[in-house]
């Protein structure tokens, strides 16, 4: 390869899977693994079923049920909600009439589309990986070219196992030095969406790199790369190395043996070449970032817990100002107050950001011998079954219950108002997910993104919270 113009992992993947290029760049790419859900997915198989299509190739598909089910014990008698019901019917006629894997919504596998991939071993290094949905960035931690698609694509995929896509560019989000006490990968993200703001990212596809994105395991990758989609990118992906190559050795479905040793031989080669060239490069000092806590209506207002809510009659212009007033009145908050003093009604710790084992964990570790303030709905929601089981035999659901939490079934739940769990008008959350526009978490509900942690430091204080005041008691 000497002699090679030197190519990022972004360049390196889309080149291994290019069919077919026409002349004004648009690419025909190969897609290695397509997973789907009860969301997106039903027109795709009704214009299959008019065109008397199959699918390509069904054991590179995967479909599972997450948005539209209920947490509590209701979803052993079957789901209320007619809409939410006809769609999870429909994906399991359709998985059943074409041949399509599924996970079915009672075995432990199930979980949300987005923590069951990498958790599976289906989502792998090298891969691309599309999903109809936004949050697919998620499986670029295993440093795979993966993004969210629409129910046209979708059904596009199914048919061909091909996509056509324009090329992106490349991004570079450098995050070096070492994380301060009580900050984690989502600190890292939501600082870097405050930084570049959500249409920072717009029409590139981001590699995030430097020793403080190597250092996180495979769940703060996931978390990272999860969010690059409100960051504006077309995807996110972090290099694979050897934090991912353990992970992916202990996968039920990853490749096992020689075939294992081969893969990853191949995947040491796809990290950017040195003097790769980016499009754009953004530095962080992972030293300079403290708890992040999202006070408005979009991800990108963000600011560490310490701050006080932005005054609108600073901003640059009226539209701007005009702006905040209203994300203001939303919130029910005012300019000058401060952020630790906003009481929260709902905790919500959950979603394909934050929902794996190790979140639970850090959840647990700050709720261990104290108590969900009086008045505080709090939840935790693992992203799989398998995630649930890992937690109960690790006794966390018994310390998070113990403190007042309820300890839910896996699914997408208050993530966003598609299954019975939803904020009521007017309710204030501390949530682990991903989005807080209005009405996400529910009509009225008010939405302040936040890590693991300090999800858990809002829940026993009442109020959002510095989690740098509740160092953990004892060890979980
Ligand atoms: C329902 C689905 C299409 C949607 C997405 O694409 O992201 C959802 O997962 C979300 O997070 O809003
Ligand atoms: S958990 Fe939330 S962000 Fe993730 S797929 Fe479900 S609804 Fe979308």
């Amino acid at each position: 390869m000497s002699g090679q113009k030197p190519r990022t992992l972004f360049d390196k993947i889309w080149d291994a899977h290019v069919v077919e290029t026409l002349p004004d760049g648009t690419a025909l790419l190969y897609i290695d693994l397509h997973l789907t859900h009860e969301v997106t997915t039903p027109q795709a198989f009704d214009g299959l079923r008019q065109a008397g299509r199959r699918l390509r190739r069904p054991e590179a598909t995967l479909g599972v049920i997450d948005h539209n089910i209920a947490t509590d014990a209701s979803r052993y008698t079957g789901i209320v909600d007619p809409e939410s019901r006809v769609q999870v019917e429909t994906l399991e006629r359709n998985a059943a009439e074409f041949g399509m894997p599924l996970i079915p919504l009672l075995d432990q596998r199930q979980g949300i589309v987005h923590v069951i991939g990498p958790e599976l071993g289906r989502s792998l290094p090298g891969m691309t990986i599309v999903c109809g949905d936004s949050h697919t960035s998620t499986h670029g931690a295993m440093g795979a070219l993966a993004f969210g698609i629409g129910t046209s694509e979708v059904e596009h995929v199914l048919a061909t196992q091909t996509l056509l896509q324009k090329p992106a560019k490349n991004m570079k989000v450098e995050v070096n030095g070492t994380l301060p006490l009580g900050c984690t990968a989502k600190d890292i993200v939501l600082a870097i969406i405050g930084r570049i703001g959500t249409a920072g990212g717009t029409g590139h596809v981001i590699e995030f790199a430097g020793d403080a994105i190597r250092a996180l395991d495979m769940a703060g990758r996931m978390t990272v790369c999860n969010m690059s989609i409100e960051g504006g990118a077309r995807a996110g992906m972090v290099a694979p190395d050897e934090t991912t190559f353990d992970y992916v050795r202990s996968r039920p479905m990853a490749p096992k043996g020689e075939a294992l040793e081969r893969a990853i031989a191949y995947w040491r080669t796809l990290p950017s070449d040195p003097g790769a060239q980016f499009d754009t490069v953004v530095r962080l000092e992972a030293g300079d970032i403290a708890p992040q806590v999202t006070w408005g209506t979009s991800p990108e207002d963000v600011l560490p817990i310490t701050g006080l809510v932005p005054d609108p009659e600073a901003a640059e212009d009226e539209a701007r100002r005009e702006q905040m007033r209203r994300k203001m009145q939303y919130m029910g908050i005012t300019p000058g107050q401060r952020l630790q003093d906003l009481k929260v009604d709902v905790v919500f710790v959950g979603s394909c950001t934050n929902s794996r084992i190790e979140d639970i964990r850090a959840a647990a570790a700050i709720a261990r011998g104290r108590r969900v303030a009086d008045g505080v709905r709090a939840m935790v929601v693992p992203g799989s079954g398998l995630v649930k089981a890992q937690a109960e035999e690790e006794g966390l659901d018994r310390i998070l219950r113990e403190a007042g939490f309820e300890w839910r079934e896996a699914g997408c739940s208050m993530c966003l108002g598609m299954n019975p769990d939803k904020l009521t008008p007017g309710q204030r959350c501390a949530s682990t997910s991903n989005r807080n526009f209005e009405g996400r978490q529910g009509p009225g509900g008010r939405t302040h993104l936040l890590s693991p942690a300090m999800a858990a430091a809002a829940a026993i204080a009442g109020h959002l919270a510095d989690v740098r005041d509740f160092q953990p008691k004892g060890t979980v």
